[in-house]
C-alpha cells in the first residue's frame, strides 16, 4: 500500500511510514494511492463471512503485502475481539451498536487496531514512541486502553477541562503506567491544535519520536471500514439490498471510513452525516462555503468539533467534486433540545436507551425519511458510545434503565492523575521537554 498527501499527490510513503508519521510534513493527510475494488463475488456472498473474516479481507486488499497474511490475521483477531451487533428496532430501522469494546465506544475499533499495528512495526531497541492524542471524550479512553502496557510506547492525552463526562475523565486519567493525561483550559479544537503544533515543531521532533493516535492517522480509519461491511452483510442476510447509514459526526473520521468502504465497493445507497450545532459540514453542503467556527459545547460532547480534521479526506475521496459528493452524502444538524427529544422518542418508540450522539444519528434518519418519503432503504444509525458515559443527560426514568458495565464500576475507586495546562503551545512544549 502506498499513500500520498492530500496536499501533494506526487508523494509516496509506505503504510508503516504513514502510521508512524501520522501526518505528512506539508500538513495534508495521508490517503491511499490505490483504492482497490473488492471482488464482486465477495460482496455477493458477504453474508457468509464473520466480522473477523470480513475485516481480514478488507485489510488485506487495502494493505497488500505491508503485513504478512498470517500476522495480519492474528493482529485483527486480537484487536477486533468484540461484537458489533445490528439491532432491529422496526421493519426498516436498525441501530449498529459499536460500544461493546473495552472503552465502550466505537473508538475501540481504531485504537486497538492502531496500537497493535504500531507494536507490530516497532523493533526492539528503537527509540520510545511518543503517542500524542487530543480527545473530546472517547478517543482518549480507547487509545489509553489500546496502548496500556505496550512496551516502548508512551501516550499523552490532551482533553478539554470540564467538557468531558465524569466517566470519560476517569477513563482518561486513571490508567498510570505508560499513559498520562493533561487537562487543557480550552476546547477540543485547542487540544487538537496543540497536538498538531507539536508535530510541526523541530525541537520536539528532534527530541522525541512523535506519532498521533487521532483519526488523522490512517491506521485509525482502516479498521472502521470493517463494521460498515459487516453491517451490510447482516442486512443482506435479512434480505435487504438498499442500505443507508446515519453517522453521528464530529471529526468525520467515522463517516470518512464509511465512505472509504463505499469507494472499496460497498454498495451503500446513502450516507447521512449527523451533527450537533458544531455544524461546519452541514453549512458547507448547503452553501458551498467551508468555514470553521470555534466549537460550542453540547450534550453530544464528543462531537463538539468546529474544525473537523477528516473533511479534507472526504473531499479527496470525491476528487473535490462537491456535486458528486452530495449525491451520496447528506447532512443534518440538531440542537440540544432536539437531541433530548430524540432520546425520549427512541425510548418511547423502541424502549431503547441511546446516548446523545446516537440520538442525533437517529434524528437524522427521521429527517431524511421526511424529506425523501419515496426512499425505501433499510436505515442504520450508528450507536457510537454506551449511554452510561453520559448519565447527566438523561431524564431520571430513562437513566434508571442504563446498566453500568463492570469496567465502569471499577473505575470509580481509582484516583485521577492529570497535568493542567492552558492553550499556550510553549507551555505544552515545556511540559513535554521537562518530562522527557
Ligand atoms: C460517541 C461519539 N460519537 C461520535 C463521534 C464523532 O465521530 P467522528 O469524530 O469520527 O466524526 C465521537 C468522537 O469522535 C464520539 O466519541
Ligand atoms: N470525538 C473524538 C475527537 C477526537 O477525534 P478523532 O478524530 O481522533 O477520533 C473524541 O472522542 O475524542
Amino acid at each position: 500500500m502506498k499513500l500520498y498527501s492530500t496536499n501533494n499527490t506526487a508523494l509516496r510513503v509506505s503504510f508503516k511510514e504513514a502510521v508512524f508519521n501520522s501526518m505528512p510534513q506539508d500538513k495534508g493527510l495521508y490517503m491511499p494511492v490505490e483504492i482497490p475494488q473488492l471482488d464482486a463475488e465477495f460482496i455477493q456472498n458477504i453474508e457468509q463471512y464473520s466480522l473477523p473474516e470480513i475485516a481480514y479481507k478488507v485489510a488485506s486488499v487495502l494493505l497488500k503485502d505491508e503485513i504478512p497474511a498470517r500476522d495480519l490475521k492474528a493482529l485483527i483477531d486480537d484487536a477486533i475481539n468484540f461484537e458489533a451487533p445490528v439491532v432491529k428496532l422496526d421493519e426498516k430501522t436498525f441501530v449498529l451498536e459499536l460500544f461493546h469494546g473495552p472503552s465502550l465506544a466505537f473508538k475501540d475499533f481504531g485504537a486497538r487496531f492502531m496500537s497493535r499495528v504500531m507494536a507490530y512495526f516497532l523493533k526492539d531497541g528503537e527509540q520510545l514512541l511518543d503517542v500524542l492524542v487530543a480527545t473530546s471524550g472517547d478517543t482518549g479512553g480507547a487509545v489509553a486502553l489500546g496502548f496500556l502496557g505496550v512496551p516502548n510506547t508512551r501516550v499523552t492525552i490532551l482533553y478539554p477541562e470540564g467538557r468531558v463526562s465524569p466517566i470519560q475523565e476517569l477513563q482518561l486519567t486513571t490508567n498510570g503506567q505508560n499513559i498520562r493525561a493533561i487537562e487543557v483550559k480550552g476546547t477540543f479544537d485547542d487540544c487538537q491544535t496543540l497536538v498538531k503544533q507539536a508535530f510541526a515543531d523541530d525541537e520536539l521532533n528532534a527530541r522525541f519520536r512523535l506519532t498521533s493516535a487521532n483519526s488523522i492517522n490512517i491506521s485509525r480509519l482502516i479498521p472502521q471500514t470493517f463494521y460498515y461491511f459487516n453491517t451490510y452483510a447482516q442486512l443482506k442476510k435479512q434480505g435487504f439490498s438498499d442500505v443507508l447509514f446515519s453517522v453521528p459526526s464530529g471529526n468525520f473520521g467515522n463517516i470518512g471510513a464509511g465512505l472509504l468502504a463505499y469507494k472499496l465497493g460497498l454498495p451503500v445507497k446513502q450516507f447521512i452525516a449527523a451533527t450537533n450545532m458544531n455544524d461546519t459540514v452541514p453549512r458547507f453542503l448547503e452553501s458551498g462555503v467551508y468555514e470553521t467556527k470555534p466549537s460550542v459545547q453540547t450534550y453530544a460532547n464528543a462531537m463538539d468539533v468546529g474544525a473537523p480534521s477528516n473533511w479534507i479526506r472526504i473531499m479527496d475521496l470525491f476528487n473535490q467534486d462537491l456535486e458528486a459528493l452530495k449525491k451520496v452524502v447528506t447532512s443534518y444538524r440538531f440542537t440540544d433540545d432536539e437531541t433530548l427529544a430524540g432520546i425520549k422518542e427512541i425510548d418511547q418508540k423502541y424502549n431503547y436507551v441511546a446516548c446523545p450522539h446516537t440520538a442525533i444519528a437517529y434524528l437524522a434518519v427521521e429527517q431524511f425519511r421526511k424529506e425523501n418519503p419515496q426512499d425505501n432503504s433499510a436505515a442504520v444509525f450508528l450507536s457510537t458510545a454506551h449511554a452510561c458515559k453520559f448519565p447527566d443527560i438523561f431524564p431520571a426514568h430513562i437513566g434508571a434503565k442504563i446498566e453500568i458495565p463492570e469496567q465502569v464500576k471499577a473505575l470509580e475507586s481509582k484516583p485521577k492523575h492529570a497535568g493542567q495546562l492552558g492553550i499556550d503551545f510553549n507551555a505544552f512544549k515545556e511540559y513535554l521537554l521537562s518530562k522527557a
